[in-house]
């Protein structure tokens, strides 16, 4: 078997592959339309080509009468012939759209159904890419190639057993074209794969740098990087162009050497049905009617090549899309349902590495009775926000337990768990809607008086002079409000959320002195008997809690109250001093 066979038969059997292919089914009646259209106008041509022998073969023995009737007859075939056509292309441009849509749906279903792990290992670019480009390689197969697989076989044996009664040489040589056409397209040995799977890999580059580009346009702007990063582009680029005209000279090449045959063919039956018709054996309609029809006869062979180097840009253009459509995704639903309300948190001996070789969290231990107030303290990369991460399920640790109110932690749904966990971070994440909606988000019941008080408990007063209030649009990221109003309506929506564990990753870090002390003062209020842990790199944030948690290196250095462990001058009080003087001194 040869390579590009190989190559295509385990394209077939990939689970991806029949996974996309499924959604040819949805849409059959439409499938079914175009086959029939495209039936309908193999139909007329073969009409067109007998009417248009008999005329020639007859010649001077038909009488007016029969001539304008088979006249008739060809116009109506060739408006038939259009109509058929038109109306294929409108069923297929349908089946096009339904099809572009219903892919990047599944395709966009499965990434957001992948692991946190997954999305954190790879470029947001490479999945831009996968949307867009390798899509468009998939679709270009399941929506014109999967259509002509089905309909052209149909065609090639109807015009084949017409032509073979008109002349059987004729017919002969006329079904020999295609075959010839298709084995001189498989001897051109190439490496077009390869150089298909480089073009994808360049596409994916250009997206790239455009992403990075345009996602950090102010740092762009801000150390005057404009020079360097056109040029880095323009190398892409050129590569880029390389490699799509080395593809288009072997297309050209490939479309050069599949004529051949049809030339060869166009010639032999010329001239051999001249003979012929020389020696009285055919008319001269059945040469028109073979000339005619030599096109449509050997199409199925000249697409059966188009439908292989398809397959092959599949097959090396379309590794990641399929692969990602392989992967299993997040277990969200099996397991109990963890409750509403109060909810103790306890990790026992817990220890993970994000790479085999490089432990991040190591036998880490403590309890957080459900309703308490607990402090996560730690010198930057010590594992807080990966400890945070395991409660939410995003990684499972390498070695221990995670319990919550006293069950493993992986007894329960995925998704009752985040259901119950709320987070506010330094940087809130807002989409581009409005306040309202952003505050509301992971919450769709809310009803507006509800959000009005969450804006008001989390000191959102700026939003009473938006020009539309809690209907004010927030921008590409919130980028029309500024860090601290962000920070607010990330506390909004924590506060209306009224989840059992609150993460509170140094919310407060871009408020005013002020609002802050306003924030610590309201926090018993809304969070009740919310499990809270806060993440805290200033003493203000921490003052009320019930105690620390002191992380280093991935290990539990000391637990305590704050009180306490200052006292104690060990390893929390050092860091908190040496935080001090940094923030005094810088
Ligand atoms: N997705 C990831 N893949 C590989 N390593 C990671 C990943 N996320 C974090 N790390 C590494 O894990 C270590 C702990 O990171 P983590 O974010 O948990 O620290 P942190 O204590 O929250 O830090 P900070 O206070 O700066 O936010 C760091 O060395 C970091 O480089």
């Amino acid at each position: 078997m040869s390579a590009q066979a190989r190559s295509i038969t385990s394209l077939i059997k990939r689970q991806g592959f029949k996974q996309i292919l499924t959604l040819c089914k949805r849409y059959r009646i439409l499938y079914l339309s175009v086959l029939a259209l495209q039936l309908g106008g193999t139909g007329a041509a073969l009409l067109l080509a007998e009417f248009s022998r008999r005329i020639f073969d007859k010649g001077t023995l038909l009488s007016h009468h029969e001539l304008t009737r088979l006249i008739i007859g060809i116009v109506i075939m060739v408006i038939l012939a259009m109509l058929f056509s038109l109306g294929a292309r409108i069923c297929n441009q349908i089946v096009n759209t339904n099809i572009v849509f219903s892919m990047r749906q599944m395709v966009l279903n499965q990434l957001t159904s992948l692991s946190l792990k997954y999305h954190e290992g790879k470029h947001s670019a490479h999945t831009q890419n996968i949307l867009f480009n390798e899509l468009e390689i998939v679709k270009q197969f399941i929506v014109f190639d999967i259509l002509r697989l089905i309909s052209l076989p149909f065609s090639f044996i109807a015009i084949g057993i017409y032509l073979f009664t008109v002349n059987p040489l004729l017919g002969v040589i006329a079904v020999l074209v295609g075959p010839l056409q298709l084995l001189s397209n498989l001897v051109l040995k190439s490496s077009f794969k390869e150089l298909i799977a480089s073009q994808q890999a360049n596409g994916g580059e250009v997206f790239f740098h455009m992403n990075e580009t345009l996602s950090g346009i102010r740092e762009v702007k801000m150390n005057q990087l404009e020079g360097s990063v056109h040029s880095r582009f323009e190398r892409v680029c050129r590569e880029g162009i390389r490699l799509w005209v080395s593809i288009e000279k072997m297309e050209a090449l490939r479309e050069f050497v599949r004529l051949i045959p049809e030339k060869i063919g166009y010639i032999l039956g010329i001239s051999v049905g001249a003979y012929l018709m020389v020696d009285g054996q055919i008319g001269s309609g059945a040469i028109i009617a073979f000339l005619t029809l030599l096109d449509r006869v050997s199409e199925p062979f000249i697409s059966m090549t188009s439908i292989i180097s398809s397959l092959q840009r599949v097959s090396a253009g379309a590794d990641n899309l399929l692969s990602v459509m392989e992967m299993e995704p997040e277990p969200t639903t099996r397991g109990h349902v963890l409750s509403e309300g109060p909810c103790s948190i306890r990790f026992e001996n817990v220890s993970f590495s994000y790479q085999d070789d490089r432990p991040i969290l190591r036998d880490v231990s403590f309890e957080i009775p459900a309703g308490k107030s607990v402090a996560l303290v730690g010198p930057s990369g010590s594992g807080k926000s990966t400890l945070i991460k395991l409660l939410y399920r995003f990684y499972e640790p390498d070695g221990g337990s995670i319990t919550l109110n006293g069950k493993r932690i992986e007894d329960y749904t995925v998704s009752s768990i985040r259901e119950q966990l709320s987070a506010v971070t330094q940087d809130v994440y807002l989409f581009d809607g409005s306040i309202r909606e952003n505050i509301e988000i992971g919450y769709a019941d809310a009803k507006l008086e509800d959000v009005a008080k969450a804006a008001k408990l989390s000191q959102s007063t700026f939003i009473e002079r938006m020009p539309e209030g809690l209907e004010t649009k927030v921008g590409e990221r919130g980028i029309k409000l500024s860090h601290g109003q962000r920070q607010r309506i990330g506390i909004a929506r924590a506060i209306l959320r009224r989840a059992s564990i609150l993460i509170l990753d140094e919310p407060t870090s871009a408020l005013d002195v002020e609002t802050e002390a306003m924030f610590q003062y309201d926090l018993p209020q809304w969070a009740g008997n919310s499990t809270k842990i806060i993440i805290a790199h200033r003493l203000s944030t921490i003052r009320d809690v019930d105690y620390v948690i002191f992380l280093e290196h991935g290990r539990v250095q000391e637990i305590g109250s704050p009180k306490d462990l200052l006292m104690a001058n060990g390893r929390f009080s050092d860091f908190w001093k040496s935080q001090q003087i940094h923030e005094f001194v810088s």
